[in-house]
Formats: structure tokens, C-alpha cells, sequence
């Protein structure tokens, strides 16, 4: 059964609001946990289908992970290399996340796991950690040359490698620094440019030595030295700096509107849609700046503003990768051109957002063109027409910036299916209407 949504425009949004817990940082509190010996804490876990998916998975593999009724997590964890065989078939659903960190770990253990997931995971490419893994010495088995579902047989006699990444990906980078713990001597990955460094942060306070040298030509160099004995751990998780984009851009494009948004991540890595929509005007103030469980949290005001279009170079594109569907709507209310460079891996998200981007926007009256992997939007400095019906295809960002453009738009716009949403957001609706939006659901196509 799908789930179609309609977002009308609203008037000023007011009010604080907390959006759920960082995604990445959630999948890894539970991930490291079921490594640790003895008991972790994780405070403010995502509780989105993605994560949940992730913590069954670690109980599959032999952690013990419960959720108290202070709404905390609790994990026992089994030590390095000592993860145990499934017995079922790993279901990670919509996360590629989950998937790929996962590959890793088990791919240092002698053992085999099926991993599958839904329509829009089996179609994504996995060889981009499959072929790292297989230098390790594990064996992979996917269908139609790399894509779930997929058999991971794990390697007793890993090798540690040294591996420059092909793309920039956080995740490729962490499937081969997880698979490192469980091998001897020190595994190291290249990177060209800086990815979300999450996993190096959470691992070495989770005792691990990590290791981070700069190369020549500005490359960071990782190294994970294996067989670490990682302690249990009390992780406080912000809120996702990728989530708070939604009700942000909402309130920049949304006449009158003043909001805050408490607690947000501002892992630098995270935050380059908050520095472009900055350089296009945005009225933004990180408020309270402090350190929570080791990451850096603001909070976030946010108020309308006029924005003008700019050019967002290639380089920014790892801190702000999921933050592109949005950014593109709020250019469609700047005035001028907004030209996105080097989004070549949109391509292969949960949807090929670069295109979904592009339709939806078309759809909704906005001129938009396509040069490569640019992405350009023409703002016209009025709002855009709306007025479309958006298909979703499982990708949970691409229905939430939908409904934000359809807050401030002259017509309303709506979603074929809203479901997917829950895999990082839970609550979205509830608290984009509690800050004014006006979010139903319909039966009406618009
Ligand atoms: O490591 C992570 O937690 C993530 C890395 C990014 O993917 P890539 O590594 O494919 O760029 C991002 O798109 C995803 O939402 C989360
Ligand atoms: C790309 C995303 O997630 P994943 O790769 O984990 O499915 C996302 O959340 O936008």
C-alpha cells in the first residue's frame, strides 16, 4: 500500500523543533557496540527502518541489543573477530549504510552471511566494496555482477591492504577499515577527498588505533591497526545534520518564517549545504556551539531569507552528498543560476536522485538543465509553480524535498509514497506541521 502525501503552502513557520538522530552516526553506535567487550550505551538512536534494520543484524550476528524504557539503547558486545554466523538472511532494507559497513565486518570472519534488501538496495553497486574486500580474502557472490542479494563467504586468513579509493565514499572507506580490525597488521585507506570521518572518530573512542596522515598532494591517509580490544561505550548521538536540512530550507523559502533546531551535528564533514546556503543569503545563526559525546552540536536558527544562486564546486559535494535534492529546491526560489558541480554518485543513491532531482523540479515549472553530472537551476526569484505529483521511488530525500517545496510554491505538490521517509526521518510530518507546514495525507493527485 502506498502512502501519498500532499504539502500545501503554508504560512510563517515558527517554533524549536529536534529532528531524530544522526543516521551515520547511529548505524556505527551499534555496529561498534556489537564489536566492544562489555556494555555501551547509545543515547538518541535513530529509530528509522534503516538503523532498526541494522540492529536486528547485529543480533544476528551475536550481539545482544535492547532498547530501555528511557528510550536508550543497551548493547553487549562480542569482541573483535568474535561475531557468530547468521543463521538467516541479513534484510538491510533501504540502507546502503547498513549493507556495505556490513560487508566489512564480516568479511574478516570465517563464516558466511546473505545480505539482501529491497528493490531500491539490490539495484545499487556493491562491487565498489566487494572488490577491496576481495584483496582481504573474502568472496563475494552477488547477482547480475555485483548487486544483492548477495553471499559474503568471510575470510579466517585476512590480509590488511592498502587501497586508494576509486570514488569518495564514506562507506567504501569504512567497509575496509572495519574489515581491518579483525586483520593482522594495519590496513590503510586513501582518500582524495575528505568523506564523513565518523567511523575513524567513534572507533578510536571506542579504543582502536586510528591513524590519519595527510599525503603530498592533500589525500588523507587511514590506518586501522588490527586485533584492538574495543570497550563498551556510552554514545551520545546528535541530531542528523541531514534531516535538520528539510525543516531549514522549509523555513528559508517560507515567507515570515523564524525556527530553531536544537542539537544538530556540525561534524565539518557534514555541513556544506549549511555553508552554500549561507553564500547564496541564507539568514543562518549556529547558536549555543558545543561539544556533546564528542561530536560538535549547534543549534540551529533559521529564518526566511532571499537567496541568490551560486556555484557549488565539486570539491564540497562529499559534505553535503545527501543534502542535493534539497539545495536544488531551495535554488529554485533564489534568484540566478545555481550551478552544482560533480554529482556523478547522486546516480547511485536510493534513487538516481541527479534525475529525480531534475523531473521533479521540471515538473513543478522550474528551468533546470543538465551538463554532465551539473546539475544547473535557473531561479527566477519567484516561487515556482508546484503543482506535480512527485514520484518517489523508495528515496525517502527526494520525497522530503518535495514537500518542502510544495510549502512555499504557488500550487500544492504531492508524493506518490511517503513510506520510504521512515527510514531516516520518523516523524517528519508531525514535526514539519508542528513548525506550520501543512502536510496531509491525500488520495488526490494534484
Ligand atoms: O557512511 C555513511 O554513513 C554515509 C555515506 C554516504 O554514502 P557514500 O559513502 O556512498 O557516499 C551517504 O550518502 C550516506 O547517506 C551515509
Ligand atoms: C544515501 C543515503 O543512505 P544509504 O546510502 O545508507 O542508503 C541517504 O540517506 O541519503
Amino acid at each position: 500500500m502506498s502512502k501519498p502525501l500532499i504539502s500545501r503552502r503554508a504560512a510563517a513557520l515558527s517554533g524549536s523543533a529536534k529532528v531524530p538522530g544522526d543516521k551515520s552516526v547511529s548505524h556505527r553506535a551499534l555496529m561498534f557496540g556489537a564489536l566492544a567487550v562489555g556494555e555501551s550505551r547509545v543515547e538518541g538512536l535513530l529509530e528509522g527502518d534503516d538503523v532498526l534494520r541494522t540492529a536486528a543484524a547485529m543480533r544476528a550476528l551475536g550481539a545482544e541489543v535492547e532498547r530501555l524504557d528511557d528510550g536508550s539503547w543497551r548493547l553487549y558486545g562480542r569482541g573483535v573477530g568474535g561475531l557468530k554466523e547468521p543463521e538467516e538472511v541479513l534484510d538491510l532494507g533501504n540502507s546502503g549504510t547498513g549493507a556495505r559497513l556490513m560487508m566489512g565486518l564480516v568479511a574478516t570472519h570465517p563464516f558466511t552471511t546473505v545480505f539482501t534488501g529491497d528493490a531500491s538496495l539490490r539495484s545499487r553497486p556493491m562491487k565498489r566494496v566487494s572488490l577491496p574486500l576481495s584483496q582481504m580474502g573474502a568472496q563475494f557472490f552477488g547477482r547480475d555482477g555485483g548487486r544483492l542479494p548477495m553471499t559474503v563467504v568471510g575470510t579466517g586468513n585476512p590480509l590488511p591492504i592498502t587501497y586508494e579509493l576509486p570514488v569518495a565514499s564514506a562507506q567504501v572507506k569504512s567497509a575496509i577499515l572495519l574489515a581491518g580490525l579483525n586483520t593482522p597488521g594495519q590496513t590503510t585507506v586513501i582518500e582524495r577527498e575528505a568523506t564523513r570521518d565518523h567511523t575513524e572518530l567513534m572507533l578510536r573512542n571506542f579504543g582502536a588505533q586510528v591513524d590519519v596522515e595527510h599525503g603530498d598532494q592533500g589525500q588523507r591517509i587511514i590506518t586501522v591497526t588490527g586485533f584492538p580490544e574495543l570497550t563498551g561505550r556510552h554514545v551520545i548521538v546528535p541530531a542528523d545534520p541531514s534531516s535538520a536540512a528539510f525543516p531549514a530550507v522549509a523555513a528559508i523559502i517560507t515567507p515570515g518564517s523564524d525556527i530553531v533546531l536544537t542539537g544538530v551535528g556540525m561534524n565539518p564533514l557534514r555541513t556544506g549545504l549549511y555553508q552554500t546556503l549561507r553564500e547564496m543569503g541564507a539568514d543562518l545563526a549556529f547558536e549555543n556551539q558545543r561539544e556533546d559525546g564528542g561530536e560538535q552540536v549547534a543549534d540551529l536558527r533559521v529564518r526566511h531569507s532571499a537567496l541568490m544562486g551560486v556555484d557549488v564546486p565539486a570539491e564540497r559535494a562529499p559534505s553535503m552528498i545527501d543534502e542535493y535534492p534539497i539545495l536544488a529546491v531551495a535554488a529554485a526560489f533564489a534568484t540566478g543560476t545555481t550551478r552544482m558541480f560533480g554529482l556523478s554518485e547522486l546516480r547511485v543513491k536510493e534513487s538516481d536522485r541527479f534525475a529525480a532531482t531534475l523531473r521533479g523540479l521540471l515538473a513543478c515549472g522550474v528551468q533546470v538543465e543538465e551538463d554532465g553530472d551539473t546539475l544547473i537551476v535557473h531561479g527566477s526569484g519567484k516561487p515556482p509553480m508546484g503543482g506535480a505529483t512527485i514520484a518517489v521511488n523508495l528515496d525517502h530525500r527526494i520525497a522530503m524535498a518535495f514537500l518542502v517545496l510544495g510549502m512555499a510554491a504557488a500550487e500544492a505538490v504531492a508524493v506518490d509514497d511517503a513510506e520510504a521517509i521512515d527510514t531516516s526521518f520518523p516523524g517528519f510530518v508531525q514535526l514539519m506541521n508542528g513548525l506550520g507546514a501543512k502536510i496531509a495525507t491525500t488520495d488526490a493527485i494534484v
